[in-house]
C-alpha cells in the first residue's frame, strides 16, 4: 500500500457550475472567536474578545460565531456579557458551536438565554476516517448521534420565548465523507428541525481538511445541493480551512456551486495552515465591481486589532494586507504602475486600470506613496514616481535614465533599499544644489537695440568671488551662457530645456530642468525651482553648470 493516496474525484460529467459567475456576496459568518480562538498558542482572553467582538461589528459582519460556550469558561461568560450588557446590535445574530452531547448542549443554551438572535451549530464528524478511527462507529450510529443532538437541540430551542433561535448542523470532515451520507445525515437532521422556506436551516458543508483541489469541493457542493431534500428550506454555508493553500479558491468555487454563506476569518487565521480568510475573499469580490458588504475601508487597524488578539503576525505577502502588496521593487514594474496612474489622471476615467494593481490602495485604506520603493532592481519609472511623489519635480524621459543610473550606483554600492525621502535628497543634492563654484544672486534686464536679442546683467559668485557679468541672447539662459563663455571661458551649450508648474501644495512655483553638453561632449542635467519661472530657469542653469564644473574638477583631479 502506498503511503499517499490520491483523492478519488467524484463523478459529475455534466457539473454546471463552471459555468457561473459570482453576482452577488454571500452571508458572511465570522468564525474569528471560536475557530480562530481554538487555534491560537494563547487562546484570547475577555478583553480581547471584546475587542475582535467590536471589530467585527464594525466590519459589518451580521453573524458571529462567538465561541463554543459549553467548552470553556471564558467562552460562556463571554457570552453572558455580551448578552447582559445588551452589546449585540440587533441585527446581528450570534452562533454557538456545540458536539452532539446532551450535557454540552444544555450547557450551550444556559449561555444563550436572554439573546434575541442566535444560531446553535451543532456538529459531529462524519467522515470515513473519523467513523473509523475516533467514533469507531458505522454510519447508523453517527447518524444516531447527530438525529439526538438536533432532537434536543429542538427540545431546548422550542422552550426558548425571549429571542429566536436557528440550527445549524455540520457534518464535519465533510470533504472526507460520501456524499450520499453527507445528504443521509444532513436529511436526518432536518427532519428532526423542520425547516421551511420562512425559516431554513443552516446545513454547513465544511473543508473541515481540505484534501483536494478546490473544483472537487465545488463539485461535493453541486452534488449535494442537487441530492438534498431540503435543498429549498436549508442556507447551504461553506466552511474551508486551507490545508493545500486553496482556501479560498475552495470558497469561491463552492459559491459558483450553489452555496449561499461563507464562513471564514479575518487574514485566515485558524486551524493549522488557517480558516478561510474574509478579507481576501471579500476583497476580491470588490475587484469584480461586488459589494462585498463588508468593510475593510481602514485594513490597517483591522490587520492591528487581528495581530493583537491573536499574537500572530500577517504575512508581508498577504493578499490586500500584507506590507508589500502594494510595493513594487523591479524596474518594470514600477515605470509600468506609475504610466497606469498617470493615465488614469490623464483621461479622468473612473475604472480602477493600473497594472499589476487589483485594487485601488485607497479604497482600503493604504497609502499611494509606499507603492514604489527603490532598490537596485529598480529602474527609471520607480525612481520618477518617488521624486514626482516626494518633490513634485515631473522629470522629463532622459533625466529619469540619468537619475536612475544615480540611483542604481548608490543602491548597488550599499546593496539596500533607498527609502523615498533618500531618493528626493539624492536627487537634490544631485541635480537642484549640487557642490557650487558658480552662485546666482540676481538679475536685471539692460536696454538692446538688436532685433529678437536680449541683454542681461546678472549679479553672481564665481569661485568666491563677486561679479555683475554681462550677456545678450535670445532670452536670460542665453544671455547668461554668453556672459560666462566670455567672461571666464565656460563654454557650455544648451541642449534641451523643459518646465512645468509646480501642483498646488509645492508651494505654487516652476520647475525648470536644463541639459547642458560640456566641450566634451557630456551631457548633464540641473534643475532648478522658483516662484518665477525665469529664476527657476537661471537656477537649472546654474546647477547645471555646477556639475559640469565638478566633472572638470574630478577629471583634474584624477590626473
Ligand atoms: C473541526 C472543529 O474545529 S470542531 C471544534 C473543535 N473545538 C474544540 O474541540 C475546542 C473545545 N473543545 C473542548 O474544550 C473539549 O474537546 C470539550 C470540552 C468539547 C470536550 O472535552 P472532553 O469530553 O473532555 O474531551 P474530548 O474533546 O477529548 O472528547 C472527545 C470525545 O468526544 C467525542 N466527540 C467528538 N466530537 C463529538 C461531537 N461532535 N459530538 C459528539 N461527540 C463527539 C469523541 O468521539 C470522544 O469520545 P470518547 O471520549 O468516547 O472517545
Ligand atoms: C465545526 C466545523 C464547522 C469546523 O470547524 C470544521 O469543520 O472545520
Amino acid at each position: 500500500m502506498p503511503k499517499y493516496v490520491p483523492f478519488q474525484p467524484l463523478s459529475l460529467p455534466d457539473r454546471t457550475w463552471p459555468n457561473q459567475t459570482i453576482r452577488h456576496a454571500p452571508v458572511w459568518c465570522s468564525v474569528d472567536l471560536r475557530d480562530g480562538n481554538q487555534a491560537l498558542i494563547n487562546p484570547m482572553g475577555p478583553a480581547k474578545k471584546m475587542e475582535l467582538f467590536k471589530t467585527l461589528l464594525r466590519i459589518g459582519f451580521k453573524e458571529i460565531e462567538v465561541g463554543f460556550p459549553a467548552a470553556s469558561e471564558t467562552d460562556f461568560s463571554f457570552l453572558r456579557e455580551l448578552i447582559e450588557q445588551q452589546l449585540i446590535p440587533d441585527d446581528v445574530t450570534i452562533q454557538v458551536l456545540t458536539q452532539a452531547r446532551p450535557q454540552l448542549i444544555e450547557r450551550t443554551f444556559e449561555a444563550i438565554a436572554g439573546a434575541k438572535n442566535a444560531i446553535v451549530h451543532l456538529y459531529n464528524s462524519t467522515s470515513t476516517l473519523q467513523r473509523r478511527v475516533v467514533f469507531r462507529a458505522d454510519k447508523a450510529e453517527i447518524t444516531k448521534l447527530a438525529v439526538d443532538g438536533a432532537t434536543r437541540i429542538h427540545e431546548l430551542a422550542s422552550q426558548v420565548s425571549d429571542g429566536r433561535v436557528r440550527y445549524q448542523y455540520s457534518p464535519e470532515s465533510f470533504t472526507g465523507t460520501e456524499i450520499d451520507f453527507s445528504v443521509e445525515i444532513c436529511d436526518a437532521v432536518c427532519n428532526v428541525w423542520q425547516p421551511t422556506i420562512e425559516n431554513k436551516t443552516i446545513i454547513n458543508l465544511p473543508s473541515t481538511v481540505e484534501l483536494a483541489t478546490p473544483n472537487v469541493y465545488a463539485d461535493q457542493i453541486e452534488l449535494f445541493c442537487r441530492l438534498f431534500k431540503f435543498r429549498d428550506r436549508a442556507i447551504i454555508s461553506l466552511h474551508t480551512h486551507n490545508d493545500r493553500g486553496t482556501g479560498v479558491a475552495a470558497s469561491e468555487l463552492a459559491l459558483l456551486a450553489g452555496a449561499d454563506r461563507v464562513e471564514g476569518t479575518l487574514f485566515g487565521n485558524g486551524e493549522r495552515t488557517g480558516n478561510l480568510d474574509i478579507v481576501t475573499m471579500a476583497l476580491n469580490l470588490t475587484t469584480q465591481g461586488i459589494d462585498s458588504g463588508l468593510d475593510f475601508s481602514n485594513i490597517k487597524e483591522v490587520r492591528r486589532v487581528a495581530e493583537f488578539c491573536t499574537e500572530l503576525k500577517v504575512h508581508e505577502r498577504t493578499p490586500y494586507a500584507g506590507d508589500l502588496v502594494f510595493t513594487a521593487f523591479s524596474g518594470s514594474h514600477q515605470d509600468a504602475i506609475k504610466k497606469g496612474y498617470d493615465a488614469m489622471k490623464e483621461s479622468g476615467q473612473e475604472q480602477f486600470e493600473v497594472p499589476y494593481l487589483t485594487i485601488d490602495p485607497a479604497d482600503i485604506g493604504r497609502q499611494y506613496d509606499p507603492i514604489i520603493r527603490v532598490n537596485s532592481q529598480s529602474g527609471k519609472g520607480g525612481v520618477a514616481y518617488l521624486v514626482e511623489n516626494e518633490l513634485g519635480f515631473r522629470l522629463p524621459r532622459r533625466l529619469q535614465v540619468a537619475f536612475s543610473q544615480v540611483v542604481q550606483q548608490a543602491t548597488d554600492s550599499t546593496g539596500q533599499e533607498m527609502p523615498a525621502r533618500e531618493v528626493g535628497k539624492k536627487f537634490l543634492e544631485t541635480y537642484v544644489s549640487p557642490p557650487a563654484e558658480l552662485v546666482y544672486r540676481s538679475h536685471k534686464p539692460l536696454e538692446c537695440d538688436l532685433e529678437d536679442q536680449e541683454m542681461f546683467q546678472f549679479s553672481i559668485e564665481y569661485q568666491g568671488v563677486a561679479h555683475e557679468v554681462v550677456g545678450q541672447g535670445n532670452g536670460p539662459l542665453d544671455a547668461l551662457v554668453h556672459a560666462l563663455t566670455e567672461k571666464f571661458g565656460l563654454a557650455y551649450d544648451i541642449q534641451d530645456y523643459q518646465e512645468h508648474a509646480m501642483e498646488a501644495g509645492s508651494g505654487s512655483s516652476a520647475a525648470a530642468y536644463i541639459l547642458l553638453k560640456t566641450p566634451e561632449g557630456t551631457e548633464l542635467y540641473g534643475v532648478g525651482q522658483h516662484r518665477s519661472l525665469t529664476k527657476a530657469s537661471i537656477l537649472g542653469l546654474v546647477a547645471a553648470i555646477n556639475r559640469c564644473l565638478g566633472l572638470s574638477r574630478d577629471a583634474t583631479s584624477k590626473r
